[in-house]
């Protein structure tokens, strides 16, 4: 056909299943940083690996390869391509894109092919993000979750984003090159390497992970040289849930320094969750820990609550009003403006799908943390199981013992 040649480019519906999608939303919400662009955050494969959560690498693998394939298959390259990005991506109010092809930048030149998976569902997670290709068919794509749009990166496809109007917009997004010193595996794989001489067991608490500089979890970033306006997305997670934190060993004399100082002495401590007049007693060794284990349990959370897993105790126990004091203090610093997290984090405003606070009970939760540690621990077993078949392909697949599908 003319028309596919001139604009080649390929739209499946359902490529990836619910389950896979809403595995990697959970990943991204557990683990972003803010993004390149302006209301844009991402989790890269690479960030995984530097914050010792490179474990979350795994749900990525059997999706990577399938995507890959299909790609070569479409246009007719076989074996010829490497991965050379591999990104989570979520847009909030007022990211958008104009008219561009994806290699449209000297640094960009090496991107043959795109391939972008949607996550989540336009008019029910978000407004507004709908696709565009400047010429050919189709010309609109609504983002849905499990679809995926393929498209060459050159001048054949121009494209462009709406603006987000509400809510949270996530795709999984992929580039191809057909350069081999643009393969992403080569990179990620050294960097395992480095990795693994420091850690090769496979208990949850060597899979703890280590934040990266509290700047790249500041939004908006302009305001990372002093935190003086915007939020943690971190704390803005949690606080979206109707969860907060309470930090037990910090100095309440702290108090007294400015508020960056407070905030990085702050975000040094392990921590405790609140909710309403409710303290739980389980400590959290960081901040990034406390939110990968409540989005584990959100994702979870239908499962979770019919859980027959019987929990012995609950530990929590009533805030006291001086602990609540000291939380609402914590939040003026973490969350300088609760109502723009609410705004990027909380969902479409009225909708169905408002991010309906963590409505889980402590039971269900106790349940969903000891689940947590045997995910974790499953997934960590896996990538220590193929790392060393990766680094002698100098390539990242799926090894066929683990070949359940996607
Ligand atoms: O998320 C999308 O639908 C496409 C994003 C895009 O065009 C890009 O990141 O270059
Ligand atoms: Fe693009």
């Amino acid at each position: 056909m003319e028309g596919s040649q001139q604009h080649p480019r390929l739209i499946l519906r359902n490529f990836l299943s619910l389950d896979a999608c809403k595995e990697l939303e959970f990943i991204h919400k557990s683990c972003c940083t803010v993004g390149y662009r302006q209301n844009v955050f991402s989790t890269t494969l690479s960030h995984l690996i530097a914050t010792n959560s490179s474990h979350f690498i795994v749900p990525f693998v059997p999706i990577r390869e399938r995507l890959k394939e299909k790609v070569e298959e479409h246009f007719g390259c076989e074996y010829e391509l490497f991965v050379e990005f591999t990104g989570l991506i979520s847009w909030c109010r007022g990211a958008s894109i104009g008219w561009h092809s994806d290699d449209n930048r000297d640094y960009l030149k090496q991107r043959d092919f795109a391939a972008v998976c949607y996550l989540n569902n336009y008019g029910v997670d978000f407004e507004g993000g709908l696709f565009h290709f400047h010429d050919g068919e189709p010309s609109t794509i609504v983002p849905m979750a499990g679809d995926v749009v393929m498209y060459t990166a050159d001048s054949k496809n121009i494209h462009s984003v709406d603006e987000i109007m509400d809510g949270e917009r996530i795709t999984l997004t992929l580039w191809f090159s057909r350069d081999a010193s643009h393969d992403e595996d080569a990179k990620l794989i050294s960097l395992l390497s480095d990795q693994s001489l420091h850690s090769s067991k496979t208990d949850f608490a060597s899979c703890l992970p280590v934040a990266a500089s509290n700047k790249m979890y500041w939004f908006p970033p302009e305001e990372a040289s002093d935190f003086q306006s915007g939020y943690d997305i971190r704390c803005a997670r949690l606080h979206v849930l109707g969860l907060d934190l309470y930090f037990s060993d910090e100095e309440s004399s702290l108090s007294a320094l400015d508020s960056s100082h407070y905030l990085a002495e702050l975000l040094k401590e392990s921590l405790q969750l609140a909710r309403g007049d409710e303290l739980l007693v389980w400590k959290f060794v960081n901040i990034l820990h406390a939110v990968q284990v409540v989005q584990f349990c959100h994702w979870n959370a239908s499962e979770l609550k019919s859980t027959e897993l019987k929990v012995s105790s609950t530990d929590v126990i009533p805030l006291s009003k001086s602990q609540q004091l000291k939380i609402n203090c914590q939040n003026v610093v973490l969350l300088k403006d609760p109502q723009l997290a609410k705004t990027f984090f909380g969902g479409v405003t009225g909708g169905n799908n408002m991010q309906r606070s963590f409505d889980l009970d402590w039971f269900s939760f106790s349940a969903g943390v000891s689940k947590w540690d045997a995910y974790i621990c499953k997934l960590q077993k896996e990538m220590l199981m193929s790392l060393p078949c990766w680094r002698r392909h100098q390539s990242i697949f799926q090894l066929d013992n683990f070949n359940q599908g996607v």
